[in-house]
């Protein structure tokens, strides 16, 4: 069962179970490129002047987002902490009930949210490097898995909030003088674990091995094959998920005092 923050009272908040949350999205994050690698490039996707006979004003993929969002909004998506929207300009409010969310984050956590950067990310850095040259002309599946695969990204990217405020929690003395300073540097310093980083990589680059392993009943296949490549894995975390995570930590950090 997916390790849900909801569940945990702004008490049983603990470094353990904030990095037991991770682990758990790494699972997501790792089917959402399985699921997307299924489909070629499919560049018509990402066009963004599309054909005068496409009533649509930007390209597919942002047309399913925003049309996406706009419809979890009405349900309440973005008023959980762990949500943040692509598009949050002019999303409706919620037509149904508010839940009680449990105060664990600063208040100030609101204004973080750092989804053009993980979007270009995405589309400019990483989708290039898994999805294969072509085009089966699948492109409104192709932008419901780019979909999946952003909110996976974002939701795991802004789980740094939770990240920092249990650091923050931990050792008030030894982050109190860095914020009051507003220093980036000396936050980044005290937050980072460069062991923990190593540890995260090779894991996820095994998760990557394990749930994206090509499955054939001939055992004489010598060569295992992957669905996405393994090191391409390790490489979205330790370039980028990583230390954008980290970017939202200090992000969180510079506003906790505030
Ligand atoms: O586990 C932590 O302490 C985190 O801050 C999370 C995380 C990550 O993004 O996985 C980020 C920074 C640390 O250097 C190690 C790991």
């Amino acid at each position: 069962m997916e390790n849900n923050i909801n569940k945990i009272s702004s008490d049983e908040l603990s470094l353990e179970s904030v990095r037991e949350s991770l682990i758990s999205q790494e699972d997501t994050i790792v089917f959402t490129l399985i699921e997307r690698a299924k489909f070629p490039f499919n560049s018509p996707t990402y066009d963004d002047d599309p054909s005068s006979s496409c009533v649509l004003s930007g390209s597919l993929v942002q047309f399913i987002v925003k049309e996406t969002e706009i419809l979890h909004a009405k349900v309440g998506r973005y008023t959980s902490p762990e949500e943040h929207p692509f598009f949050p300009d002019d999303l409706p409010p919620p037509l149904t009930p508010p839940h009680n969310y449990p105060q664990v984050l600063y208040p100030a956590a609101a204004s973080v949210n750092i989804n053009d950067t993980i979007w270009k990310m995405y589309f400019d850095k990483l989708l290039p490097l898994f999805a294969a040259d072509g085009d089966d002309g699948n492109y409104g599946s192709t932008a419901e898995c780019d979909l999946k695969c952003l909110q996976a990204l974002s939701r795991r990217i802004h789980y740094g909030k939770f990240v920092a405020e249990v650091k923050f929690r931990d050792a008030p003395e030894d982050y109190g003088p860095a914020i009051r300073a507003q220093d980036r540097d000396a936050l980044m310093k005290l937050l980072t674990f460069e062991s923990v980083e190593e540890m995260v990589k090779s894991r996820v680059e095994k998760k990557a091995m394990t749930f994206g392993q090509e499955v054939t009943l001939n055992d004489k296949e010598e060569k295992v094959k992957y669905k996405v490549d393994p090191a391409i894995v390790s490489r979205l975390y330790g370039e980028w998920v990583m230390p954008l995570t980290k970017f939202v930590q200090v992000e969180y950090l510079l506003r906790r005092l505030s």
